[in-house]
């Protein structure tokens, strides 16, 4: 007879990585032995996605060759092009993109290979094509006619303009390229134990990829900061204090609170943060902001719970312009850097994953033919 399960598996180690790790008391987190406010404002997007793939923050050379690959990976295949329309109009963007990650593996090259080379080239394509699958997405439903990837121009510089449309300033290329290093790895957060979960059963690392997509999209995981944003634009500003306390007595989530390991501060809310107030204030309109502050001392006098990663990440990415159902989006394009890089290693030291489960069903049924039942 099995064990009493844990239920959700908290605190169950259920993989060995070298990617990233969390010190839950302290707040701390790494990525391969960096600390992340060492990474955040310093090392670019394209250098972290480096570190996960690769093992090594790169050289100039090595980040020279990453950067050529990723450019060169910055192209969508023929059954993900033509089928963007019909997607675009008929399937929500998380639904739209994990339709079309799927559809990008039948495009792949090294789609019948899980081979550590061909992995590292595909994790290269993905990081690659997340983005321009979000911006070409947008393109067909609002029929807007956006430019190429700019060669000269970096993940999150291309994708700002793609998305809004206008170039960014420099700051809010700094800011968004932030946010993407501060997503990029999570140690066994849901989506990523669920691409290690597919990838184990020696599948490919596009449907890994997909299984990821969907489990990110859920407003317990990734989800929550598009819930974020909804709630804030749902709030008269005046009566934030006594609508967190409403919901909290109805026993609703506050979205954006709370985290299975970390038990203080989310050392990325702590950037988030100071990067929502700054370009609240920059924008002129800083009352999104406010609200956050207020709503976090709030959700923290009622139930002693801190802003998790998607709390000030929504009201960045508001104010850099980001249509509120594109934050999901936005957030799967940093972790692929890090759920490729899972599949990486999963696949270079494998065991299926097939835990166990306690029986609570009825047991000794007797039988009966049909229309005895
Ligand atoms: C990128 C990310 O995935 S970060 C997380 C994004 N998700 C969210 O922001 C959704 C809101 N938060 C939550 O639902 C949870 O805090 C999770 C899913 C993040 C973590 O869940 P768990 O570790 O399973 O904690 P669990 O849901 O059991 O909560 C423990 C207690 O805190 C309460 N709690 C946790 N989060 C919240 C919240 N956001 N609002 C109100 N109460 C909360 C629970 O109701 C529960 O109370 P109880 O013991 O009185 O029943
Ligand atoms: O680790 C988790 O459970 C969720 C999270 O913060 C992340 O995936 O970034």
């Amino acid at each position: 007879m099995a064990d009493k399960p844990t239920k959700g598996l908290a605190d169950v180690v259920a993989a060995s990585t070298a990617l990233s790790d969390i010190d839950g008391k302290a707040g701390r987190l790494f990525y391969r032995g960096y600390d992340i406010h060492d990474l955040a404002g310093r090392t670019t997007f394209e250098e972290t996605a480096h570190l996960l793939q690769h093992g090594s923050l790169p050289s100039r050379d090595q980040l020279a060759a990453y950067g050529a690959e990723l450019v060169r990976g910055r192209t969508l295949g023929g059954l993900v092009a033509s089928n963007i329309p019909e997607i675009a109009a008929k399937q929500e963007p998380m639904e739209a993109l994990r339709t079309l990650v799927s559809l990008a593996g039948a495009d792949d090259p090294d789609k019948d290979s899980n081979a550590a080379d061909a992995n590292l080239r595909k994790a290269a394509r993905l990081t690659a094509q997340q983005p321009l699958l979000v911006a070409r997405y947008h393109a067909a439903r609002t029929g807007a006619t956006i430019p190429d990837p700019d060669p000269e121009l970096s993940i999150a510089a291309n994708f700002l303009l793609q998305i809004t449309g206008r170039t960014p300033s420099q700051r809010e290329v700094e800011i968004f390229d932030t946010c993407l290093v501060l997503h990029a790895d999570h140690t066994m957060n849901a989506s990523t134990f669920a691409a290690r979960v597919c990838a184990a059963t020696l599948s490919d690392m596009h449907s890994a990829i997909v299984a990821a997509i969907g489990t990110l999209k859920g407003p317990l995981h990734g989800g929550a900061n598009e819930q974020v944003m909804r709630t804030l634009e749902a709030i008269d500003p005046s009566g934030v204090a006594q609508t967190v306390r409403d919901k909290l007595a109805a026993g609703e989530k506050i979205m954006g609170f709370g985290h299975r390991v970390y038990k203080t501060e989310d050392p990325r809310a702590t950037h988030l943060r100071k990067m929502s107030r700054e370009l609240g204030e920059a924008s002129g309109d800083d009352t999104y902001y406010w609200m956050s502050k207020e709503m976090e001392e709030v959700v923290f006098a009622e139930k002693g719970l801190y802003p998790n990663v998607d709390f000030y990440a929504a009201t960045v990415y508001h104010y850099l312009g980001i249509p509120t159902d594109l934050f999901t989006p936005v957030f799967s394009v940093s972790r692929m850097s890090g759920w490729t890089a899972h599949v990486i290693e999963q696949h270079a030291d494998n065991r299926l994953i097939r835990p166990d489960s306690e029986y609570i069903g009825e047991r000794d049924q007797k039988w009966k033919p049909i229309d005895e039942r």
